[in-house]
């Protein structure tokens, strides 16, 4: 069912000094800020030869970063994106398996204009799956 790493996922405080260690420290290739308010981030894609980090700061008031923030507020890892051929698919396997689907279980558009699925970190060994399908 799983394809390729698409990306790994990094919640920040401060979406400039962030993009500022990968772009100007670690010398790579970073993507313009993404505002998206439907995931109540902003974004930022820092471009690796075999995937991409996702940085992510809260936007709104209503982000579903801000609570993980709170409890590591220097940041951290937030989630892992693998890529799906039928994201419907794989959603319902995973239901019947018993897992939990994050919302309402309907894919939305994420940052790539793709259709993605969130997947509860308690039933993913205490990390949340993105699935992206491609
Ligand atoms: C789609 C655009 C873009 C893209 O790639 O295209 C994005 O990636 S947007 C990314 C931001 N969007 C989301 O994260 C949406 C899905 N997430 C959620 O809906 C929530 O964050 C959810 C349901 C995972 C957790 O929300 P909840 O309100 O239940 O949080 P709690 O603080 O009550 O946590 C409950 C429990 O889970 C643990 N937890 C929460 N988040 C994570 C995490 N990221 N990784 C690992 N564990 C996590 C939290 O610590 C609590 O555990 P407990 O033992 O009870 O303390
Ligand atoms: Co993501």
């Amino acid at each position: 069912m799983l394809g390729r790493l698409n990306h790994v996922a990094i919640a920040v405080p401060d979406l400039a000094a962030a993009t500022a260690i990968y772009r100007d420290t670690l010398g790579a290739a970073v993507s313009q800020p993404q505002a998206l308010p439907e995931h109540g981030v902003t974004v930022v894609f820092v471009e690796l030869p075999n995937a991409k980090v996702e940085l992510l700061e809260p936007l709104g008031e209503a982000s579903p970063i801000a609570a993980f923030l709170e409890k590591s507020p220097s940041g951290g890892i937030h989630h892992i994106c693998y890529e799906v051929n039928d994201i419907l698919a794989a959603r319902d396997r995973l239901k019947a398996a018993g897992a939990r689907v994050v919302g309402d279980g309907e894919p939305k558009i994420g940052a790539h204009g793709k259709p993605v699925l969130f997947l509860h970190p308690k039933d993913f060994a205490g990390t949340l799956v993105e699935l992206e399908q491609v």
